[in-house]
């Protein structure tokens, strides 16, 4: 397991873990061209501070403006492919129990083949209604038509006429009670927690694998800068989701 040039130690982690959790965050994806939080170029939305477009306070002042940004974001996405990094996830569950908890809200996890245990804050294509909550599955809600405009008024729900919204969940706002419970299930459980891309800013997501090392759990993090949690994780690989996956499990 692993290849060649990988720490023997952290080969000899990764061979004896019989159930391993993954959580990720925007660096996971940054190889298959989408933009992490902290990247700048985001186009029309370049002025504005996406930690204050994702908020409740952003939608109810500027609702056109919001759904705008997250159609564009899914219109990226939907142009944008899994790459070698969510391939070797992908392909080492079907060897062993592996969980993916990520706080992204694309799809290139299960575009590449992973059954993602939670979403912790949501996903780009689960738009629902703003008042009741009702699923929106309505066309007009597809990306696809998408277009480089910063204003797009939000569709009304067929139930009750409010604006449909991005079936994310906003700064401010609670994680869905179920998807954390199965990630803090996830992280509790393992034998090895492997945490890719994420700056470990955002909490609760940031406190699973500070959880699992307080657990005596394993933790080994790839990222190519160091974060808050590099100084206490059992092994630190300075490398990107894209090349570091697949030397730790191919
Ligand atoms: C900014 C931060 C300080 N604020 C928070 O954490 C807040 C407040 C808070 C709560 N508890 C706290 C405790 C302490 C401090 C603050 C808080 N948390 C919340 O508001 C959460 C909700 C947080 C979720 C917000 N939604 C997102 N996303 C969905 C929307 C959207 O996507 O638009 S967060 C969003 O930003 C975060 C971005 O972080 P990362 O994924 O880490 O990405 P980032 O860009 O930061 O970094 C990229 C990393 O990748 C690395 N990288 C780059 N290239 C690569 C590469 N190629 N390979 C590998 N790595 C790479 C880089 O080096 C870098 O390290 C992700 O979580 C992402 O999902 N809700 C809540 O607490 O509710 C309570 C509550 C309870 C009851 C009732 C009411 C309320």
């Amino acid at each position: 397991m692993g290849g060649a040039d990988l720490d023997p130690a952290i080969a000899a982690l990764v061979d004896g873990a019989d159930w391993v959790t993954v959580c990720t965050g925007a660096g996971m994806s940054a190889e298959s061209n989408v933009p992490t939080f902290r990247d700048a170029e985001t186009g029309l939305w370049e002025r504005f501070d996406p930690t204050e477009l994702a908020t409740p306070g952003a939608w109810s002042d500027d609702p056109a403006l919001v759904w705008a940004w997250y159609q564009w974001r899914a219109r990226l996405v939907r142009g944008a492919e899994p790459n070698a990094g969510h391939r070797a996830l992908a392909q080492w569950a079907e060897r062993r129990t592996l969980m993916v908890v990520t706080q992204n809200v694309d799809d290139l996890h299960e575009r590449a083949g992973s059954a993602v245990t939670a979403h912790l804050h949501g996903s780009l294509f689960a738009p629902r209604c703003s008042h009741c909550d009702t699923p929106y599955s309505g066309t007009d809600a597809n990306p696809d038509t998408a277009t480089e405009t910063l204003r797009v008024e939000p569709p009304a729900c067929p139930r009750c006429l409010s604006p449909v919204r991005p079936g994310v969940v906003w700064f401010g706002e609670p994680l869905p009670q179920d998807a954390w419970e199965r990630a803090a299930d996830a992280a509790a459980g393992c034998d090895l927690l492997i945490v890719v891309g994420t700056s470990g800013l955002v909490y609760p997501a940031a406190a699973l694998p500070e959880r699992a090392l307080a657990a005596g759990t394993p933790v080994i993090e790839i990222n190519p800068d160091p974060t808050p949690l590099s100084s206490s994780v059992t092994h630190f690989m300075q490398t990107t989701a894209g090349r570091g996956l697949p030397a730790l499990l191919d």
